[in-house]
């Protein structure tokens, strides 16, 4: 895969290169320019010289006589001081004299435009074009203006002109090629430090879909869209973990009303014990589960005595505690495994798995003897409160509710017997 650092190197790479090529073309077609210009202005200063000088000294000078004597005139002046004719003027540097041969050839006009000393292309005489007259510069002896040059041809360069140049050319490739190279150096560290904050964004992405890892902190290296991009995941980051501890918070409430839920609708409310459909709903299974396993099973059925007088005599609110500390003292004197529940208004039915008739009869007997001795006059100084329990343990009834039916019996014979006991009793139940 093409990553997104390499891209970026040979995006600045190729722009480097693209922009140095056209910026180096440029300014060496500028260099080329400015240095022809040059040797043209040099050559002209030398030329207007020589035409100047021999106009003053030519006053009636003819375009014949200038096609003649011109040539010779310019050698006769060039000889080195001292000689017959020599300078007038300082010679021209050696080192850029123009290895003998002229750098342009000059095409002479008058002021109208006639040419006096021309070319084969233009000859005395004729009429100089307009590019020629437009590219013109005057030639003015004592401020007055007597006779226009135009250069023809192309300059000719001396070795020193190419070494000058090939240096130039030279400095120029070498400044390109340090401009590529900065521009690769450049890219490479940018991509790297651009693609490194991606990269570390990307990771954070990922463990968060993968490993729901919460919250994520990425640093954030730059103030760019990068910079941006980090901090836009931070915020999301913060929002998604407030989110997500509230949904938690959320489901962890809706499972303990759920649980709570559950346990309400189990529960008989006045004394928190099962109510009469949970224990139906369990029951079941425990007396399938005795039948298969062959254990033991008992079931007692207890009716507070008298509790309708209790109601009367010391109202309906002390009936509901009593009620309420009857489940108390239920649920403190049996085993955790044993199911007892709320039956009917004062009825206690409760299911005691793996125990004989003798062992439920015996832990009724001691629950029978807790609830007459119970403080019940902190409730009321006349309240007095016993429970007559039936008992059974008898499988082959076929259900629990022929248990019950058979230990309702027993619970019948001991309010008929006198309340206020266990049938059958523990001793008998052996
Ligand atoms: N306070 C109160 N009383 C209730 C509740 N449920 C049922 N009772 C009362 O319990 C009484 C039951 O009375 P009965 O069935 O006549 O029996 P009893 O008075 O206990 O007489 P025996 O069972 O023969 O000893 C009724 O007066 C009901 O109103 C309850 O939740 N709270």
């Amino acid at each position: 895969m093409l990553t997104l650092q390499k891209k970026l190197t040979a995006a600045l790479l190729f722009t480097g290169l693209a922009s140095t090529l056209v910026l180096g073309a440029i300014a060496h077609w500028m260099l080329m320019r400015d240095f022809r210009e040059t040797l043209m202005d040099e050559a002209f200063d030398n030329f207007r010289a020589d035409m100047v000088a021999y106009v003053e000294s030519h006053p009636q000078w003819t375009e014949s006589d200038l096609g003649r004597d011109f040539s010779d005139f310019v050698r006769h002046r060039r000889r080195p001081m001292g000689g017959p004719g020599g300078f007038r003027r300082p010679p021209p540097d050696v080192s850029f004299k123009r290895a003998g041969t002229p750098p342009f050839r000059f095409i002479v006009m008058d002021p109208d435009g006639r040419i006096v000393k021309g070319s084969e292309a233009l000859p005395v005489g004729a009429q100089a074009p307009a590019d020629t007259r437009a590219s013109a510069r005057p030639i003015e002896v004592d401020g007055r203006l007597v006779l226009l040059a135009s250069p023809d041809g192309e300059p000719v360069l001396t070795r020193r002109d190419q070494d000058y140049l090939d240096a130039m050319r030279k400095a120029l490739f070498t400044g390109m090629g340090v401009a590529v190279g900065l521009s690769l150096l450049f890219g490479l560290m940018m991509g790297r430090r651009m693609s490194r904050s991606l990269q570390t964004l990307t990771r954070a992405i990922r463990d968060m879909q993968t490993n729901r890892e919460l919250p994520r902190h990425v640093p954030v290296r730059s103030g760019d869209e990068i910079g941006e991009l980090a901090r836009a995941f931070n915020d999301m980051n913060a929002e998604l973990t407030q989110a997500h501890r509230e949904l938690r918070e959320y489901a962890e409430l809706a499972a303990r009303q759920s649980e709570r839920l559950k346990e309400l609708s189990i529960r008989d409310a006045l004394t928190g014990l099962y109510n009469r459909r949970h224990f139906d709903e369990h029951a079941g299974n425990l007396y399938q589960q005795a039948l298969r396993y062959g254990q033991p099973l008992a079931v007692m059925i207890g009716d507070l005595d008298c509790f309708k007088q209790i109601n009367d005599v010391f109202s309906h609110a002390i009936g509901d505690e009593v009620l309420r500390r009857i489940a108390a003292l239920l649920r403190e004197g049996t085993r955790k495994a044993d199911l007892v529940s709320r039956y009917g208004g004062e009825e206690f039915v409760i299911l005691f798995p793996s125990s004989t008739l003798e062992q439920a009869a015996q832990c009724c007997e001691k629950l029978r003897q807790a609830i007459e001795a119970a403080p019940w006059h902190e409730i009321h100084p006349d309240l007095q409160v016993t429970m007559s329990m039936g008992l059974s343990a008898r499988l082959e009834s076929g259900s629990v509710d022929g248990m019950i039916a058979d230990a309702d019996e027993q619970l019948y014979r001991a309010k008929h017997g006198g309340r206020n006991r266990v049938l059958p009793p523990p001793a008998q139940a052996a």
